[in-house]
């Protein structure tokens, strides 16, 4: 007998194919993206599951009394409760690799939008007011040559660097919980401690996981060590910054603009005033999300099940669950 899967978000047909030959498989229809009580009430037979941003918390796992394994369509899994998967001892896995690229690409869109103003002078043109030449008042800042620090120097971190060391001749600084002297010499990096890294750099890209010793590790005294031009991307999570400083910090021009993937609350509310600010470019947290590296994406978490509901060993075990 095939095991029993839920599948929570949509796959493309090919990777449904897979799961199909593999598994007994039902699929989330809805057009809108399932929520935590409709994924409770279809776990109760499933022994696998696929899923992409909802949480997997104690609670949900209390409906899933045979759940085996999770695997999320996604690198980052600070949404599943580790030990309340260990304490049961559920497989639980993520796709890291696949998606590097494709994000590091989104990180530079940021840099480049908060930069040379993009978004705001996009709105100026389409309202009609580019009326004669653009004054002063509108020229942006160069992202070439200017001092990038990142903050978080992992997998996504080190695609970063290749693009902005290589294609912007940026000068690069980073600062990690452990330093990467492999990363420094192939890129000449430059470790930095983070309040050093603050106050040197153009441009400050927070690349970390949301763990308890990141969250909010960007708040008001972070935004004030920054330099008054600096510009602040954040395709982390949400959480990893303090986001009422860093709107503070905004409005009063301790720091010149920020560049979003990912807030507090997701999807982020239309009060927000973030969404209010000329000099800051918002996007719904679509690092990853090109339609190739999300297909492939989806397979390599569909192998991580299958894989794991089959007793292989799979490709991409969550780190913290490795026996
Ligand atoms: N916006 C998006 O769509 C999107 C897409 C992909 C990933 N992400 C986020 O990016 C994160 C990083 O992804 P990755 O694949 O590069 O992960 P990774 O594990 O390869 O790299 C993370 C790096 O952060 C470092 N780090 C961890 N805790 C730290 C701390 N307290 N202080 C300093 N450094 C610390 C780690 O040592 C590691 O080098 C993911 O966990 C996810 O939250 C967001
Ligand atoms: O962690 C990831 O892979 C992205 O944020 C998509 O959820």
């Amino acid at each position: 007998m095939k095991p029993k899967v839920y599948i929570a978000s949509k796959v493309p047909n090919e990777v449904k194919a897979y799961l199909e030959e593999h598994c007994d498989c039902e699929m989330w229809q809805g057009e809108e993206a399932i929520t935590g009580a409709q994924l409770a009430e279809r776990l109760t037979e499933a022994e696998g599951l696929l899923v992409s941003g909802n949480a997997i918390s104690n609670r949900l796992l209390d409906s899933a009394p045979k759940l085996r394994v999770v695997s999320n369509v996604s690198v980052g899994y600070n949404n599943n409760d580790l030990d309340a998967m260990r304490s049961r001892g559920i497989i639980g896995t993520h796709t890291p690799y696949v998606l590097d690229d494709t994000v590091a690409d989104l990180t530079l869109a940021l840099m480049l939008a908060s930069a040379r103003r993009v978004t705001e002078l996009h709105n100026l043109v389409r309202s009609g007011g580019w009326q004669r030449g653009m004054g002063e008042g509108l020229f942006g800042v160069d992202v070439h040559h200017a001092k990038l620090g990142i903050i978080g120097m992992g997998r996504i971190g080190e695609a970063i660097v290749k693009r902005a060391k290589f294609g912007f001749d940026m000068d690069v600084a980073y600062y990690n919980r452990n330093r990467k002297p492999d990363a420094e010499e192939r890129f000449g990096l430059r470790y930095l401690q983070m309040d050093e890294l603050l106050a040197q750099s153009d441009f400050v890209v927070l690349m970390t996981p949301l763990t308890p010793e990141t969250k909010r590790m960007i708040g008001a005294e972070q935004f004030r060590l920054m330099k008054p031009g600096a510009i602040f991307i954040n395709v982390s999570r949400g959480d990893t910054v303090d986001e009422a400083a860093l709107i503070e910090a905004l409005q009063n021009g301790t720091i010149r603009a920020a560049g979003l993937d990912v807030y507090e609350m997701e999807p982020v509310s239309p009060e927000n005033p973030l969404l209010k600010l000329d000099n800051v470019v918002t996007l719904p947290h679509i690092g990853s999300a090109t339609a190739q590296t999300r297909s492939n994406m989806a397979m390599v978490a569909a192998r991580n099940l299958v894989d794991a509901l089959y007793g292989r060993e799979p490709q991409y075990v969550i780190p913290e669950l490795k026996a």
